[in-house]
């Protein structure tokens, strides 16, 4: 190891105590004795060194303190040397910032330890102040796991968008955690303690949007018995998120612009205009630009929504979260099926990494649940992992694994067939093959499928 660097200083009357003591050789230490100081008032200067050593005698109390009091030592730690002093003297160096003392007689050994420690705790302490700061995000903010640069960018600018009451548009792919960030937008916001109220409106048959935003009066519809309030007095006061803002029926993003610039709408079939104080918040997976591009959605109520954005990055573009998210979902498993599984092995881990992950976060978090239950002892081994394109092959699986790994590549493959053939409707392809709707669009966001993308 390298040796510990000190410079020993001492006042002018010590001169001769400093070159006898600094003659005296330490095994792993390098003494470099410092000109004493005529001028007891100013501090001798600061050195590259590691450590100071400090020589101080009963008659050289005042000097020393003032040294100390000066901080001329710079950065470096401070050790006083004694000779003849009392406790209560050493203490009060101590208190004015000598980080350790030795006796002038103590052995070598004695004080090669007490530099070596030193100055580790001296690089660590540097080290720890060149680290970028800890990133000041709020614990509601912790939901969303991720330590990746262009993750954290946008986390981080989540505060300062709970602080505004405007429009944010958050954007990226299916199972990015948009709505995991709009939730910490509501409930960092000042609206924290009203209704947060989401809906999907991709997930809403076109004909229903209007009516499920908006109520619509009593005999609306043949179906309209009753008067119904719609979800947006029900988001009275809170925090109103529109996710697959995209999938809106022209018509009703008329009627959003309306509530956006107005804070008014009407029930469909009704007279009477209402008024809501509602904090809009939207999300897309898709293009929005494009779609205003194509005419398909409205450019001013684009502009409206998105007054301030956030852009969540696809898992494929932070993997370096793959490890942390992997095994955060891991624990949050094992906890909830109480299984004792605590591991990924190291081929599991690898065969994560080599899938795209269309899905995203959401896709990795089914896959670990599903591990969790696949798995036998307390390790998540490559072949619990259900994932399509399994370099493996079927044949070299439990009957199991191939089983489920099987209905996975089944069901992507239905879904989309029967988009191909109802061009991307998913209320008609929920028909087609017999699902409730709710549950066809269900598969679709598991499988991080655009259904946009069959639309004609
Ligand atoms: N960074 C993250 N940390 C932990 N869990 C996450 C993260 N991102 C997403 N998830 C989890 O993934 C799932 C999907 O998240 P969320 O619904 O917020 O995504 P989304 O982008 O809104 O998806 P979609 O566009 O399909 O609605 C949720 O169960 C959520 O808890």
């Amino acid at each position: 190891m390298e040796p510990v660097e000190c410079r020993v200083i001492a006042a002018p009357a010590h001169l001769q105590w400093l070159q006898d003591w600094s003659s005296r050789g330490y095994p792993g230490v390098l003494l470099r004795p410092w000109s004493a100081n005529p001028n007891p008032a100013a501090p001798l200067a600061a050195d590259a060194c590691d450590v100071t050593l400090m020589l101080v005698g009963r008659d050289t109390l005042a000097w020393a303190r003032q040294q100390l009091l000066a901080g001329g030592q710079g950065d470096s730690p401070v050790v006083a040397v004694t000779r003849g002093l009392t406790g209560s003297m050493v203490q009060g160096l101590l208190a004015l910032g000598a980080s350790d003392f030795v006796a002038s007689e103590h052995g070598a050994e004695e004080l090669t330890t007490r530099l070596w420690r030193l100055r580790e705790q001296q690089r660590h302490r540097c080290a720890a102040s060149r680290a970028p700061p800890a990133s000041p995000l709020h614990p509601l903010l912790s939901k969303l796991v991720g330590n990746s640069l262009n993750f954290v960018r946008q986390l981080e600018r989540i505060p300062t968008l709970a602080a505004s009451d405007a429009g944010v548009l958050i954007l990226g792919e299916t199972g990015t955690g948009k709505e995991l960030c709009a939730q910490a937008i509501h409930y960092l916001s000042k609206r924290a303690s009203h209704p947060w109220v989401a809906v999907n409106c991709g997930a809403l048959p076109s004909e229903l949007v209007e009516a499920e935003l908006f109520g619509h009066a009593r005999g609306a519809y043949t179906s309209a018995h009753q008067e119904r309030s719609g979800l947006a007095a029900e988001a009275e006061g809170g925090t109103f998120f529109l996710d697959e803002v995209d999938s809106m029926p022209l018509s009703t993003q008329a009627k959003l612009l309306r509530f956006l610039q107005e804070k008014e709408y009407r029930p469909v079939g009704s007279t009477k205009t209402r008024h809501a104080d509602v904090r809009v918040l939207a999300a897309s997976n898709g293009d929005i630009g494009s779609l205003v591009q194509q005419g398909r959605f409205r450019r001013d109520l684009y502009y409206r929504l998105n007054i301030l954005s956030v852009s969540l990055p696809p898992l494929r573009e932070r993997m370096d979260d793959l490890p942390l998210l992997s095994h955060h979902f891991l624990k949050r498993f094992a906890g909830e099926f109480r299984r004792e599984v605590n591991r990924l092995s190291t081929a599991a881990l690898a065969r994560l990494a080599a899938y795209s992950w269309p899905g995203n976060v959401r896709e990795l978090e089914h896959t670990l649940e599903r591990a969790v239950l696949l798995c036998r002892g307390e390790t998540v081994e490559a072949g619990d992992l259900d994932l399509p394109e399994s370099p493996d092959g079927c044949a070299c699986l439990e009957f199991r694994h191939a089983k489920a790994q099987a209905v996975q590549a089944f069901e992507r493959m239905y879904i989309e067939r029967m988009l191909l053939l109802c061009q991307g409707n998913i209320t008609h392809a929920a028909q087609a093959s017999g699902k409730d709707r709710r549950a066809f669009w269900q598969l679709v966001r598991k499988h991080g499928i655009d259904a946009a993308r069959y639309r004609g």
